[in-house]
Order: C-alpha cells, then structure tokens, then sequence
C-alpha cells in the first residue's frame, strides 16, 4: 500500500534572486536525532494550507523574517524532493525583505555559505542532492 507522503516546504534564501552568490543555512536544534544537522528553513504544510503560505508561516517562526519568493528548485517527484521515507519537500528561492534571520525556533546558527563553502557543514541527508542540484545556481565570489 502506498503512503501518503507528509509535505514539507522549505526556503533556499539567497543574497539575490537574479545573481545568488550565497545560500542561508541553518543548525538544527532538535529533535535529537537532527541535532547538529543543516537543512533549509521551513517545514510541515499544515492540513488546508497553501504551499507558500506555510514557507512565509515557518520563516516567520523559525526566523523571524518576510522574503520574496522567486523561482522553486524543482525535484524529480513533480517538483517535490524525496527527502526522507516520510516526507517530500518542495524549495523555493527566496531573498530577505524583512530580517535580519534569527535562529529563533529550531536552529542554533545560521550561515552564509557560497558555493565553495556548500559541503563545509554536515546537511541532513535528504538535502544532500538538492544542495547538489543548487551548487549550479550559485555563482562563484
Ligand atoms: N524544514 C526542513 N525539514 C527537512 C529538511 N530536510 C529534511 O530531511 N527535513 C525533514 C526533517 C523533518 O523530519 C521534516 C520536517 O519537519 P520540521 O520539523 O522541519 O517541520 P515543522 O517545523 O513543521 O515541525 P513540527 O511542527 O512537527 O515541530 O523534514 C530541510 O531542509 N528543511
């Protein structure tokens, strides 16, 4: 039987949407097994919500910031990414309008990362390949 798949939505947050340079990472805090793992700002769609509704809702959380939403960076599931056997995630491009980012809500540190930097922190499995996928959108310094 196939299981319905938990949708997560996340934020790829670039210096600029037109001519990105450098990504926002951030540490997870918890749960323990996550713990000391990067990943992409964002989280669950609750039940009824729109997409980016939830990814505006989670930054504000997590972040405690607005941004502008460019292009998604789609995965191979119609544009959704297989990320762990429960859940999906879906990423989109965005720029801070409102900051500055906070480790408010789930993270302990935040960090620019250019695209040199990309594997200098230990990313949550899942993200491995779409942070393969996002190297080639980030120009080099
Ligand atoms: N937010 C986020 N979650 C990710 C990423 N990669 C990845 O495997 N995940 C997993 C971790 C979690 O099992 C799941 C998302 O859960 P979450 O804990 O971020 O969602 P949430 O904020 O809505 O959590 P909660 O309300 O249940 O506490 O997706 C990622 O880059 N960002």
């Amino acid at each position: 039987m196939q299981e319905t798949l938990i949708d997560v939505v996340a934020a790829a947050i670039v210096d600029d949407l037109d001519h990105p340079t450098r990504l926002l990472a951030a540490r997870r805090s918890a749960p323990a097994a996550l713990a000391g793992r990067w990943e992409f700002p964002g989280g669950k769609v609750e039940a009824g919500e729109e997409h980016l509704a939830a990814l505006r809702r989670e930054l504000v959380e997590e972040l405690g910031v607005t941004v502008a939403v460019g292009a998604e960076l789609p995965g191979p599931d119609g544009g959704a990414w297989p990320i762990t056997t429960k859940h999906r995630m879906r990423v989109w491009f965005t720029r801070l309008q409102q900051g500055p980012p906070e480790p408010l809500e789930d993270h302990d540190e935040l960090r620019w990362l250019t695209a040199a930097e990309l594997d200098d922190v230990p990313w949550l499995d899942g993200d491995v390949q779409i942070v393969a996928a996002l190297a080639g959108h980030l120009a080099p310094r």
